[in-house]
């Protein structure tokens, strides 16, 4: 079994209640609402991937990451490869957020996160990132990348 990494961040708006979404405009997800990330470097820390992401991909700089989740996607058409994705959130950033050639960013309030827009296991885990929680899971996608066939979702106390 292959574990490819991947980091997936959200920035946060506590005052406000809103979160940082990027609608994907290339690439695997296009078309898709997400947060910011993708593969982590074989030459860099996850946490340091996750930064670097966020600056490519809209313009941020991100200091005090805070890791809340674990996810695990796999998909029928390769049952031999899983996607750890490790879920930071950010409260705080400096830098001018703006769009790029691969994510054009946008706020939504937290009562209007674009569900039916997103990967369909993102509504499973979501409250999650709005409201402090830590958690893991497992999500098994059809070969659609669309259908979900099998999941595992818990609360944790703590993440390695
Ligand atoms: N099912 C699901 N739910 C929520 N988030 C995700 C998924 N599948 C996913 O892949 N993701 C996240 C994980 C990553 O943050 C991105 C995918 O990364 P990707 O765009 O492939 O990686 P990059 O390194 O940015 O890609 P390129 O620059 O090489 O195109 O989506």
């Amino acid at each position: 079994m292959i574990r490819r990494l991947y980091s997936l961040v959200f920035i946060r708006d506590i005052l406000n209640r809103k979160v940082l979404l990027g609608f994907k405009k290339r690439g695997f997800g296009k078309f898709k609402w997400n947060g910011l990330g993708g593969k982590v470097h074989s030459d860099e820390s996850i946490i340091d991937g996750a930064r670097r992401e966020a600056k490519e991909e809209a313009c941020v700089e991100l200091e005090n990451l805070k890791y809340v989740g674990y996810l695990e996607f796999q998909f029928e058409y390769d049952m031999n490869d899983i996607m750890a994705t490790h879920v930071f959130c950010a409260d705080e950033y400096s830098g001018e957020i703006a769009e790029t050639e691969e994510i054009r960013p946008q706020w939504f309030d937290y009562d209007k996160v674009p569900f039916d827009k997103m990967w369909k296991d993102d509504k499973f885990w979501f409250h999650y990132i709005l409201s402090n929680k830590l958690f893991k899971g497992f999500f098994l996608f059809q070969s659609d990348q669309e259908t979900i066939t099998h999941y595992e979702l818990n609360e944790v106390d703590k993440l390695e």
